[in-house]
């Protein structure tokens, strides 16, 4: 497929190969709208993060509501604790500031609990983070929390799984539209992704696990794309960039390198949809055990002019092209990868760029949401506009999921 016949998207029109609306293909008694969360005891792992702290606001919203939402965070900003405290519905929130290393939190925090959405985890696509850390957060955490879960009979297990579990690979294969059966050679060895990639694994393998009381733990992963809306610490970062560079973007991926990522609101969407699925029995059987990937109708773009998309409206401009031709670029960043592995024994630099985000920045790699929404009735709640609109800076996260509440 050729980039140019993507390009007409950029214009607001709907992503080709995707279910063009926003209707899904459920039939009206199936519809996801008529199971609910009503009466579920609900934890939510790294509830005080940019995603945790949206899907607690969705789960605080719903109509029929929940009777109780633990949200376990390592430390929750007093911004986030003032965000949940708005709510005043009928749905008990208990917050559990403790690490999700420590089992005897964990089977607290997993007492009485039906449903745990797991979003806690340790984000890292330079190589700050120690390995030996980040395997104890992401791998090992998951896997206690999944102990947890039998120990304590949940039945219902979701998982926030990220795109980099599927690549791109070193070779930087582009994927065009894929989809959960689109084969791909996964050959990143870059310790986020591959952590992720063995917790997503040890989830999925837990799924049809005998509970403590004779019942089945159920799973599910959702694959996210990158995510943006407001409060993104990523797109906060680029702005600084940007101001410090005159008001221009720095352009660190190709103009063909398109990418679709997916507006917060959504992604937290499809976790609530996700749950209400795995409590209905006919829906529970066609998802569990299964990874999804979750988009949304944000037009193909690539990172760097996803930002400036963003931000625009602020008069902010952006680069023409790459600081250097981009195999020049990857072979500069494998440079800066030596010099930093020299240096190790005296000092412990890491380089602003690496191989893996120069391939990750380069590489065209789009999914499409449709059997999330043909298995769970997965549809985006926010149009591209709305999500764009929420995200300007400035907007901030309202406390409530509609955009500009
Ligand atoms: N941000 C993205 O673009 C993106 C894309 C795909 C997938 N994801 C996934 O989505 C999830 C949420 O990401 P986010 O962007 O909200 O990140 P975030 O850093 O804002 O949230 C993660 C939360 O986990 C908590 N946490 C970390 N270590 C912990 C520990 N040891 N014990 C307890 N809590 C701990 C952090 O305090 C933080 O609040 C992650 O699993 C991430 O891998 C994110």
């Amino acid at each position: 497929m050729s980039f140019a016949c993507l390009w007409p998207w950029l214009a607001g029109g709907e992503p080709a190969g995707e279910p063009s609306s926003r209707h899904s293909e459920f039939t009206t008694e199936e519809q996801p709208r008529a199971m609910s969360l009503a009466g579920v005891s609900c934890l939510v792992t790294g509830a005080g993060g940019f995603l945790g702290q949206r899907i607690v606001c969705l789960l605080l919203e719903e109509k029929e509501a929940l009777t109780e939402i633990r949200l376990l965070d390592k430390a929750f900003s007093d911004e986030a604790l003032g965000r949940f405290d708005k709510f005043k519905g009928k749905t008990e929130v208990k917050i559990l500031e403790g690490d999700i290393r420590d089992v005897t939190f964990l089977h607290r925090a997993c007492q009485g609990v039906s449903l745990v959405i797991h979003t806690a985890s340790l984000i890292d696509t330079l190589g700050l983070i120690e390995k030996k850390l980040l395997w104890e957060v992401n791998v090992t955490g998951t896997q206690l929390l999944l102990e947890a879960c039998v120990r304590c009979n949940v039945q219902h297990f979701i998982y926030t799984s990220t795109i980099e579990v599927t690549g791109p690979n070193c070779k930087g294969d582009p994927i065009f539209n894929g989809d959960e059966d689109t084969p791909y050679e996964s050959t990143s060895k870059f310790p986020y992704a591959q952590s992720k990639r063995l917790a997503e694994d040890s989830v999925l393998k837990a799924d049809g696990q005998v509970l403590k009381d004779g019942g089945t733990l159920m799973t599910c992963a959702l694959r996210s794309m990158y995510i943006f809306g407001e409060g993104c610490p990523f797109l906060q970062g680029h702005l600084d960039k940007c101001l410090l560079n005159k008001n221009v973007y720095l352009r660190f991926s190709r103009k063909e390198a398109l990418v679709n990522p997916v507006y917060v609101g959504n992604i937290a969407w499809a976790h609530v949809q996700a749950a209400k699925a795995l409590r209905a029995p006919q829906k529970a059987k066609h998802i569990r055990g299964k990874f999804y990937y979750i988009s949304d109708d944000t037009p193909h773009m690539s990172y760097a002019d996803l930002n400036y998309e963003l931000t625009k409206d602020l008069g902010f401009g952006i680069e023409p092209q790459l600081p250097m031709p981009l195999t020049v670029l990857y072979y500069f960043s494998l440079l800066l990868e030596i010099v930093s592995f020299l240096l190790r024994p005296f000092v412990r630099y890491i380089p602003s760029t690496n191989r893996h985000l120069v391939t990750l920045l380069n590489t065209p790699f789009t999914f499409s949401y449709r059997k999330a929404q043909q298995d769970f009735g997965y549809v985006p709640r926010y149009t591209w506009e709305e999500a764009k609109q929420g995200t300007a800076p400035g907007r901030g996260h309202s406390g409530q999921s509609g955009i500009g509440a």
